[in-house]
């Protein structure tokens, strides 16, 4: 009838011809189940010169596309005298035997993934009782429970074992839950566990010769290349420092001019560039809340300043996302965000983990090629471009280029230096002190401004915005905050502060700890590279080479034992008296041992300009839109407020 219906009208409206595109004689593409023309049918319409009333096509765009074009299939079966017929009985085995060929593969599959899952129990140790393909990760696929209530769960159900198991798919992997022996396999026996559990390095997008994927004395030498770039002491980069003073004088920002010949640290300098963008995101979102606009999805709005900041201090590029949302570099930062979180690289990643050999082969990128180009241009353009010029800037562009060159080096910290940062800082190891010798390529050196690029932006501004939700939450806190930074105010006479003067506010680091115990990483990884012998209570057992565990980070800083109420924003529970009572193995924001976050420092000096500038100059308050209480969506990588976190802003008097 269907068919009648349309035919009648179309028929009574308009000749139908072939055009340019129509393929004639008609061919048809494999599809197991019905005949599919190759290449569509294309059909120009003319309308019939007729009196009869017409019947009005709609001008919807899918509808005229999909019914005209499945009208005009049989249109053509009909006119030519052309039979089309359905699969019939030949289709319907088609259909059994893919049918089949299904059931068997999953067969084969689940076979294959169970073939471990004695593994455990062998060795004596508590696990998850793995399900059907899933194993133990059957939140992967339901995506109902937040990653941080998935983590609570894993590490409850076994609570008193110091060490326990999960599947993560078919894949055995221990999961550490004492802080004892977070400490010993994080930091004493590193040795052993070298690597993340992900093997990403063989992605062949630039992604893959990111520090964060790369592996044994690779991942060594570009720790220790990079790691000059986030000390506090002066690095010997053999260029003489002349002052650094960016540009962005239209919108008359202060900020304290680089002393010529006492040469700051890298941190220091890049902090320059990061209190311009502070007070520019600042002046901007005044002048917003001047036109009435007051109410803001704080994840969205923080990512403009953490774009930008990454964008001046890693690349050397100044834009203003706030003013220009549509610029380059915010627009990639989004897509790379969205091609990151979506279930397709999360895929991905685990097929790298299951199947390396056929990933490599297939030559799976987990980025797709133009945002690998687009990146790559950006970074060797800008790189020539200094080297031409002679340009010094300094931020990490420059570093790499010395690098390079091999003329940069670690430089210890004072103790002095170390005092001023922040309590959630981690310190670099040897690993990343060691000199290095290897020469880089060029695609090594632009893959980790794409890692720096991708994390310092994205949980960046993630962990911002839960700490605007506590503030809110909190106004006590935010009345406390605000009086220490109305202080530091007026001690720098209204002018900008400096990076020691914002790492010595107290109060401002109590509260980006609470933020970062509060709502951390879900969790961490680490890959035993060789043979291990774990001892604990009167346990002995072996973590051969290829093992990975997990350390639960979400679950221990939610754990009573060591936070009372844990779901309790309380930001005493680092001051001068607290702290010194927090074991290191129960607080990991930024992970442990050598491998920690190499961004730790920088990442604090984010937070805590935005936060500076912010609540310099605005309360922050909930609106109808605000989700009171938070709760976070489904993402196994990290933790994501569900609705945002929607905040209004009043100018302060
Ligand atoms: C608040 C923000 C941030 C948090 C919470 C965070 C957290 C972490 C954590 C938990 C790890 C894994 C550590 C481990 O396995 O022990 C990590 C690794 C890493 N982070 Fe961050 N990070 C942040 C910001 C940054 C920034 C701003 C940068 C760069 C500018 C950065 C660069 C990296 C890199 C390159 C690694 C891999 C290190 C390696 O494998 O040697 N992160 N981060």
């Amino acid at each position: 009838m269907e068919l009648k219906t349309i035919l009648y009208y179309l028929a009574l409206n308009f000749n139908f011809e072939p055009t340019e595109k129509t393929q004639i004689p008609l061919k048809l593409k494999y599809n197991p189940i019905q005949f599919i023309p190759e290449k569509g049918v294309w059909v120009k319409f003319t309308p019939r010169n007729t009196n009869h009333p017409r019947y009005c096509v709609k001008e919807d765009r899918n509808y005229k596309k999909y019914k005209l074009r499945r009208a005009n299939v049989e249109l053509l079966s009909i006119t030519e005298h052309v039979s089309y017929p359905t699969m019939g009985t030949f289709g319907h085995i088609n259909m059994w035997v893919l049918l089949c060929a299904i059931v068997v593969i999953i067969f084969l599959v689940e076979k294959y993934l169970s073939r471990e899952y004695d593994y455990f129990e062998k060795k004596g140790i508590p696990f998850a009782k793995p399900r059907f393909i899933v194993g133990s990760r059957s939140d992967f696929v339901l995506r109902n429970k937040s990653i941080l209530e998935v983590m609570k769960d894993f590490y409850n159900e076994f609570r008193n074992d110091k060490v326990s198991g999960l599947f993560d798919f078919g894949s055995p992997v221990y999961v550490i839950r004492d802080p004892y022996l977070i400490k010993q396999l994080g930091v004493k026996d590193f040795d052993h566990f070298v690597d993340h559990k992900f093997l990403l390095d063989a992605d062949p997008s630039l992604f893959g010769r990111a520090l964060f994927n790369l592996r044994g004395q690779k991942w060594r030498d570009m720790r220790a290349t990079l790691s000059p770039a986030f000390t506090v002491m002066d690095a010997t980069d053999g260029n003489s420092y002349l002052g650094y003073r960016p540009i962005i004088i239209s919108i008359g920002l202060e900020f304290p001019l680089v002393n010529a010949i006492q040469k700051p640290s890298k941190m220091r300098q890049m902090f320059e560039l990061m209190n311009v963008v502070g007070q520019q995101f600042a002046n901007t979102l005044m002048q917003q809340t001047k036109k009435g606009e007051h109410s803001f999805e704080f994840r969205e709005l923080s990512r403009k300043f953490t774009v930008d900041v990454i964008a001046t201090c890693a690349l050397g590029i100044e834009v203003n996302s706030f003013e220009n949302p549509h610029n380059d570099f915010h627009q990639f930062a989004v897509n790379m965000v969205g091609h990151f979180s979506s279930f397709l690289a999360m895929l991905k990643i685990v097929a790298y983990s299951f199947i390396p050999n056929l990933m490599i082969k297939l030559k799976v990128a987990l980025f797709p090629e133009e945002t690998t180009k687009y990146f790559r241009s950006a970074i060797t353009e800008t790189m020539k471009i200094r080297e031409e010029k002679s340009i010094v800037r300094p931020d990490l562009i420059n570093v790499l280029m010395q690098a390079k060159k091999g003329k940069l080096s670690y430089e210890a910290e004072k103790d002095a230096d170390k005092a001023v940062d922040g309590f959630a800082t981690v310190e670099e190891s040897h690993v990343g002190r060691a000199t290095v010798t290897r020469t880089w390529e060029d695609d090594d050196l632009v893959a980790q401004c794409m890692i720096f690029f991708f994390a310092g932006f994205e949980s960046v501004s993630t962990k911002i915005s839960f700490m605007a939700y506590e503030l809110m939450t909190n106004p006590d806190c935010q009345a406390k905050l605000q009086e220490e930074i109305d202080e530091m105010h007026q001690k720098v006479d209204g002018k900008a502060v400096t990076y020691d003067q914002i790492q010595r506010m107290k109060y401002m680091d109590q509260v980006v700890c609470e933020t970062l115990r509060k709502w951390p990483s879900p969790a961490i990884d680490r890959l035993c590279n060789k043979d291990f012998q774990l001892e604990y209570d009167d346990k002995k057992i072996t973590i051969e080479e290829g093992r990975s565990f997990y350390i639960p980070v979400a679950a221990i800083h939610h754990d009573e034992r060591y936070y009372e109420n844990p779901d309790k924003f309380d930001p005493e529970r680092f001051n001068e008296e607290n702290r010194g009572k927090i074991d290191p193995g129960t607080y990991l924001p930024f992970g442990i041992g050598p491998r920690n976050c190499i961004g730790s420092r920088f990442a604090l000096m984010e937070l805590k300009t935005i936060l500076y500038y912010l609540a310099l100059n605005f309360h922050f308050e909930p609106t109808e839109k605000t989700q009171i209480p938070l709760k976070l969506k489904y993402n196994p990588v990290q933790l994501i407020p569900e609705k945002g976190v929607w905040v209004k802003f009043t100018p302060r008097k």
